[in-house]
């Protein structure tokens, strides 16, 4: 079983707890990807939801898939948010971010009733940090907020893509840390925060309700 064929299983389970009536946060990336498609093959069928797209490129996704969509300002909640995760700990702790849309998913995640991530078995760690944790920084402060991170040991990189700055949806830059040797990840997260023109982290602290990881040929839910 391919890493890509436990992302379809784990986004085939999540889209069972989605009803006709739902408001429903779309994430970003290859899983998410996978669950937009198998709801749109529920929505073909008569499903009636809306959902809230998390980035452009699921906003396209969606809009061909046939799901309608709504802005987060336009619904008044969202029912449950469905979206993968770049890594997640045995405490449902999350690293997010790796397809740079981590602050309109954070975002979503923080408004809905219900999260749900749907991950392959290779996102699950003993803890969080083999993955460069991204935050998301205003271009104006970039250059400081580099080199104060660099002082902390965090060993920043600003993400580049085809040759020039990845730019965020929100207009924004991307920085990807090092945090391997963090122990206090919940602090990590406040000194962060702290620094003005970072806008948001890619750490998911106990936000997700829970966790759909496809496992061979089986989906497991983790829930809290
Ligand atoms: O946070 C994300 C995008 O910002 C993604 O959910 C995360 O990077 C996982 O991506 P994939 O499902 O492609 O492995």
């Amino acid at each position: 079983m391919s890493l890509d064929q436990e992302k379809q299983i784990a986004a085939k389970e999540a889209v069972k707890y989605i009803k006709s009536g739902m408001t429903v946060g779309l994430g970003t990336g290859s899983t998410a990807a996978h669950m937009v498609n198998e709801l749109g093959k529920l929505v073909l069928n008569g499903l009636k939801i809306v959902g809230v797209p998390s980035s452009e490129t699921t906003k396209k996704l969606a809009t061909e898939k046939g799901i309608p969509l709504i802005t987060l300002e336009n619904a008044s909640s969202i029912d449950v948010y469905i979206d993968g995760a770049d890594e997640f700990d045995s405490y449902m702790q999350l690293i997010k971010g790796g397809g740079g849309a981590l602050l309109r998913e954070k975002i979503l995640t923080y408004n809905s009733d219900l999260v749900i991530i749907i991950a392959d078995s290779q996102k699950e760690v003993k803890r969080l940090g083999d993955f460069k944790l991204p935050v998301e920084t205003i271009p104006f402060a970039t250059q400081k907020i580099e080199k104060l991170l660099n002082k902390m040991g965090l060993q920043p990189k600003l993400r580049i893509k085809d040759g020039k700055n990845f730019i965020t949806d929100e207009g924004n830059f991307i920085l990807d840390l090092n945090i391997a040797d963090i122990t206090n990840i919940p602090a990590l997260e406040s000194n962060l925060k702290q620094i003005p023109g970072i806008v948001e982290t890619g750490l998911f602290l106990d936000m997700a309700d829970i966790i759909i990881v496809g496992k061979g040929e089986t989906a497991i839910t983790i829930k809290k």
